[in-house]
């Protein structure tokens, strides 16, 4: 009795699967349909099509759940429940449904068409306008213009829209018991005192990210007056190089300490006239060197990795999967930048993580946890950023083996790694009281820079009021992606860093190792990341590093002769760490 229903629920499994590979084939066909040409009529198809998808979670997840799931085995177990699963396919009333996925587009529509015109005239897009400006204009008033017109743009013009998505958002979220659409993205970490956890990891790196500040802020100091900087030792969020602040690494030509060639290599890319499918090859020459999989002939011919000049895209980089095992793009507005080489690596991360559990059972197609999803390609890019790798694929000439040099590196790698821990830790402290409420409309942008100023240390270079909505302004807000995914990310990426570089049999300084060519790191990655999400996300990690859990002991003694330095620096400047918690009352004169 019991192997007729074991049968008859291997039966089920084997049938879903061969269903919702062509449901989420034609689904991922619409939505990159409309991705890649914004238009009412893509708009369209991809929202009639989306409740046909919902119809048939509906009903999987109703056939799923009449399995008693105690007879089975984990595997089996494990895939039933994701099926029983069914995220915000659990709204009830299609109308709403229909809604939710309206609104979230529009949202979507109005950050990725946004325009800026600048005094002088100028019409600038985020992707390459704003960013280009952002990352290489000194100037104080033309950064505050930029940064305060793309948020009137942007943000400001979703504010109701976005009140709206969290009602609809949660009320679907609900019908699958979860309290708030927060406590739903946060169950896929699988992990009972996952805030505790996060906190801790966020006090461990805070030290370091102090000094970082101290040091970064001194310079600015130097740089722009001493009076545009608030007594509160805030440093004013438009001048760090991203719209964001979220990665400061466009400030390394005037934060590098020693005078040596620069390892920001963006101007030699130039020179030697890269091209967007260059930078590809390179990354994909990189997995292949590892003994992992290239990237499928449908990737190079159906990816769009350059922004068309005749329609509107999201240029918002993203790696796709179209669930038939053959079907993987990147979409990716690229430019020539170091900047962008890395977002290349961390896209083709995420198609190689495709690549390797593809063949899984379509529930199992997905990270061990949404953070290692993340970590795959920046664990790449992390050797293909040092001296001796960058100057194997001729991007630098002479490197010099000298502390000073070491100095200069590390902090080319603080100044994204490090910088951004704060960030990628706020956002979705702001989104998950947004979802359960304890955020309401009426502070959401008190509330915000409230998070900004205390972990960040950054301040509204302008008033700000409740007319603004600055979370908007960031993709992932109006794109409803979580974020909490990146934090994670970054403390991972150290350990299996630290465990693929071990691999590999390199030995001295974890910065100085480069696994290019190792099959030895790539069998490593290639047992786990097969797995997708088929055990749960410590059974993973211990597979590649033998520990359980994440620590930031890696990223630490990393980035530990770094830390020595900024400190001894920061002493001698006689410049005090930190700044006050909240944000300060009055903004310098602009
Ligand atoms: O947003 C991204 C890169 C885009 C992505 O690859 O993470 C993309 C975001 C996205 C876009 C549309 C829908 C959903 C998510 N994520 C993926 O393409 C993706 C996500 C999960 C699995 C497979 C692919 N990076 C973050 C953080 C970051 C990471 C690394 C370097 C710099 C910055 C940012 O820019 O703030
Ligand atoms: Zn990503």
């Amino acid at each position: 009795e019991i192997t007729d229903e074991l049968a008859e629920a291997q039966r089920f499994l084997d049938n879903y699967d061969a269903a919702a590979e062509a449901v989420y084939y034609k689904s991922s066909i619409n939505w990159w349909n409309y991705n890649t040409n914004i238009s009412d009529h893509n708009l369209q198809i991809a929202i009639d099509y989306s409740l046909e998808v919902a119809k048939f979670d509906k009903n999987a997840s109703s056939v799923a759940s009449q399995f008693n799931l105690s007879r089975y085995d984990d595997r089996m177990r494990r895939q039933l429940s994701y099926i029983v699963n069914l995220g915000t396919s659990a709204m009830k009333d299609e109308t709403k449904l229909q809604r939710l996925a309206a609104v979230s587009a529009e949202m979507e529509s109005i950050y990725s068409r946004a325009t800026v015109r600048m005094d002088d005239g100028r019409e600038l897009a985020l992707e390459p306008g704003l960013t280009k400006l952002l990352a290489t204009s000194r100037n104080y008033d033309e950064l505050l213009e930029a940064w305060q017109k793309w948020r009137d743009v942007s943000g400001r013009e979703m504010r109701e829209k976005y009140e709206e998505f969290v009602e609809l958002s949660n009320e679907a979220i609900r019908n699958n018991g979860y309290s708030d659409t927060g406590a739903y993205w946060r169950s896929w970490y699988e992990t009972e005192n996952f805030e505790q956890i996060l906190e801790g990891l966020y006090e461990d790196i805070h030290p370091l990210y102090k000094e970082l500040h101290t040091y970064t802020r001194r310079k600015l100091i130097e740089k722009y007056g001493e009076d545009k900087f608030p007594r509160s030792r805030h440093i004013p969020a438009h001048l760090l190089g991203n719209m964001w602040a979220q990665s400061w690494n466009n400030l390394l030509d005037f934060l590098q300490p020693y005078d040596k060639e620069s390892v920001d290599v963006t101007p030699v890319m130039q020179r030697l006239n890269y091209t967007a499918v260059k930078m590809f090859e390179l990354s994909d020459d990189f997995f292949g060197s590892l003994g992992l999989e290239r990237m499928p002939a449908e990737f190079w011919n159906h990816s769009m990795i350059v922004k068309p000049n005749d329609r509107d895209v999201v240029c918002h980089a993203s790696a796709w999967d179209f669930s038939n095992g053959k079907d993987f793009r990147i979409k990716q507005c690229t430019e020539i930048t170091m900047d962008d080489l890395i977002t290349v690596h961390h896209e083709m991360g995420h198609i190689e993580y495709y690549l390797l559990y593809k063949n899984q059972p379509i529930v199992f197609r997905k990270g061990a946890n949404p953070g290692f999803h993340e970590a795959v390609g920046d664990v790449i890019s992390l050797s293909v950023r040092t001296p001796k790798h960058l100057r194997e694929i001729g991007l630098l000439q002479d490197i010099t083996d000298d502390e000073e040099s070491d100095i200069n590196f590390l902090l080319s790698i603080a100044l994204d790694r490090v910088a951004f821990i704060p960030f990628g830790y706020l956002i979705d402290q702001w989104r998950w009281r947004v979802f359960s409420g304890e955020i309401t409309p009426a502070t959401y942008n008190e509330k915000w820079w409230q998070l900004r100023c205390r972990y960040q240390g950054i301040s509204p270079p302008v008033e700000r009021t409740e007319e603004d909505f600055d979370p908007g302004a960031k993709y992932h807000i109006p794109g409803n992606t979580p974020y909490i995914r990146y934090f994670v990310s970054y403390i991972l990426q150290f350990q299996l860093h630290d465990a693929v570089c071990k691999a590999a049999g390199h030995s001295g300084p974890l910065h100085k190792c480069d696994i290019y060519r190792s099959h030895e790191a790539g069998d490593l990655l290639r047992d786990v990341l097969s797995l997708g999400s088929s055990l749960p996300w410590p059974d993973a990690l211990e597979k590649i590093t033998g520990q359980r859990n994440m620590n930031a002991s890696s990223m630490l003694t990393y980035f530990d002769p770094l830390y020595e330095w900024l400190k001894q620096e920061n002493i001698k400047a006689g410049d005090a760490t930190g700044w006050e918690d909240a944000c300060p009352q009055n903004i310098p004169p602009g």
